[in-house]
C-alpha cells in the first residue's frame, strides 16, 4: 500500500514505539498493533483525498491521521493542527526525522483557527463527538470540501443522532463509509460530511480554489 513510502511508514512507526511511548503519546500495549491498528488504518483513508488537497489534521496527536498521509501523499499540503506543546514538539520531530516538506505543524485549537486557516480536507481521529468536531471543522472547509471523522462501530448511530446538529451548522450532507477492504481489517469506518454549494460572502479568493490548482512541491528524502 506504501509503495515507495514503505521505509517513511516504518520510520514513522518506530518512532511511535520509541519516543511516542516514552514520552506517553503513545500507550505501551498499542505498540504490537501499531502497524495494523493505527498506521495502516490511518493510510487507507488517502483515497478519499483528491489530488493535491490542502487538509487540516485536527487534533494529531502523535500524528494519526495527519503523518501518514503526509508521508504517503507527497501531493498534499498538510497541517498538523494540535494544541499540546509536548504533541507538536513530537510532531515537529517526526517531520523532521522523515523530511516531510509537505507538513506543516501548528500549535493551536481548531476553533481559534476560523480566520487563519482553510482546506479542501480536514481528517480527525479520535479528537471529538461528530456535533462538536463538526463545529470545528466545517469553518475551516472551502464549499465543496470534506470533514473525514475516522470512527468506531458506532458511526451510523452518532451520524444519526448528530444529522439535525449538522445541518444548523453549514449546509452539508453526511454519510458513512468503510474504506481499505482487504487492505485492513476490519476496514476503517469513515463519517463524510461534505459542504454543500453555498453563497459565503465570508468565503476568501483562495476559500474557492479547487483542489490540485496548487503548485507540486518535491520532498527532500
Ligand atoms: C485522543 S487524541 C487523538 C490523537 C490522534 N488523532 C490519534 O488518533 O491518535 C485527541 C487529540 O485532540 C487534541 N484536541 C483536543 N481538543 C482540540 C481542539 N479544540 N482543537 C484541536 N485539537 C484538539 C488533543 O490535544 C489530542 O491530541
Amino acid at each position: 500500500m506504501f509503495g515507495p513510502a514503505l521505509p517513511l511508514a516504518e520510520r514513522y512507526t518506530a518512532l511511535l514505539a520509541d519516543a511516542g511511548v516514552r514520552r506517553g503519546l503513545i500507550g505501551p500495549r498499542e505498540v504490537p498493533r501499531l502497524w495494523e491498528r493505527h498506521v495502516l488504518n490511518c493510510a487507507v483513508v488517502a483515497e478519499l483525498i483528491p489530488e493535491g488537497a490542502d487538509v487540516i489534521d485536527i487534533g494529531s496527536g502523535a500524528g494519526l491521521p495527519g503523518v501518514v498521509l503526509g508521508l504517503l501523499r507527497p501531493d498534499l499540503s498538510i497541517t498538523l493542527l494540535e494544541p499540546l506543546l509536548r504533541r507538536t514538539v513530537f510532531l515537529d520531530e517526526c517531520v523532521t526525522a522523515l523530511g516531510l516538506e509537505n507538513v506543516t505543524v501548528r500549535r493551536g485549537r481548531a476553533e481559534e483557527m476560523r480566520r487563519e486557516l482553510r482546506a479542501d480536507v480536514v481528517t480527525a481521529r479520535a479528537v471529538a463527538p461528530l456535533p462538536r468536531l463538526a463545529g470545528w471543522a466545517l469553518p475551516l472547509l472551502r464549499s465543496g470540501g470534506n470533514l473525514l471523522a475516522l470512527k468506531g462501530e458506532q458511526a451510523e448511530a452518532e451520524l444519526t443522532a448528530a444529522r439535525s446538529d449538522l445541518a444548523k451548522q453549514r449546509p452539508c450532507v453526511a454519510d458513512v463509509i468503510r474504506v481499505g477492504h482487504g487492505k485492513v481489517d476490519p476496514a476503517t469506518t469513515v463519517v463524510r460530511v461534505t459542504v454543500t454549494a453555498e453563497s459565503d460572502s465570508a468565503a476568501s479568493p483562495r476559500s474557492q480554489r479547487a483542489p490540485g490548482g496548487r503548485k507540486k512541491r518535491g520532498r527532500k528524502r
